[in-house]
């Protein structure tokens, strides 16, 4: 049977990226989707963001809205620190298992806890399955029309707190408008938007980072 093309990235890692080394992870992944196939990682560009984000951030509890194959997974957990963990959540079974494997391959698997299934039913679990008490750092990469329904649904359970930071990825392709209409019409979010390219292409994409105000 054809493999996917997320099994033929995390192939490619596999085979050429050093074991337990998130940063040759990272890049082996960028260089195949750069060089062989497009996939949807955030990238190396639009990486640099999510990177000076969580490093200002140094989050504690940090939730991920999209795993896809665990590029941004890998990339935020190598930066957290002790005892901090990141949660992410994938709805893709296929996405979820090529994501566990490129997760334990890095290393990072005791930082990541990996949650498969819709966003709307995991989040209203996060605090009593999950112990989580509220979020520090949000990246918000999933279904764009998912990406507003969440952030009020975050709110109504509660999961954050004044200064808790949520960064969306794909605010101008392929476009999050109502989320973008929500967020920067709420007088509690602080909004501001980080101009860059789409991974691995010249097509002009963009992140908004949000800080909730309480
Ligand atoms: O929606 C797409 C998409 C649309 C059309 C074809 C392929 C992907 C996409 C494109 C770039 C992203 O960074 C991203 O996170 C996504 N996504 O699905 O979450
Ligand atoms: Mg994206």
């Amino acid at each position: 049977m054809n493999q996917s093309k997320e099994r033929r990235i995390l192939n490619f890692v596999l085979q050429n990226a050093v074991r337990g080394d998130p940063c040759s992870v990272m890049e082996t992944i960028d260089k195949y989707c750069s060089e062989k196939e497009w996939a949807m990682n955030v990238g190396d560009v639009k990486g640099v963001i999510l990177d000076k984000t969580v490093e200002e951030i140094n989050p504690k509890v940090a939730l991920e809205l999209g795993t896809y194959c665990g590029y941004s997974a890998v990339r935020i957990a190598r930066l957290l620190k002790a005892g901090a963990r990141l949660l992410t959540v994938e709805f893709n079974p296929e996405f979820a298992a090529i994501a566990k494997q490129m997760i334990e391959f890095a290393g990072v698997q005791d930082k990541v806890k990996l949650l498969e299934g819709p966003s709307e039913v995991i989040i209203p679990q996060l605090k009593k399955k999950y112990e989580v008490d509220t979020l520090d750092f949000v990246f918000v990469d999933h279904w764009k029309d998912r990406y507003a329904p969440d952030t009020i649904l975050l709110q109504e359970c509660s999961l954050l707190r004044k200064g808790s930071v949520l960064l969306a990825d794909n605010i101008i392709f392929p476009g999050a408008p109502e989320f973008v209409k929500y967020i920067r019409n709420n007088p509690r979010f602080q909004c501001s938007t980080y101009l860059s390219h789409l991974e691995y292409m010249k097509v002009q994409d963009a992140m908004e980072k949000a800080v909730f105000l309480g």
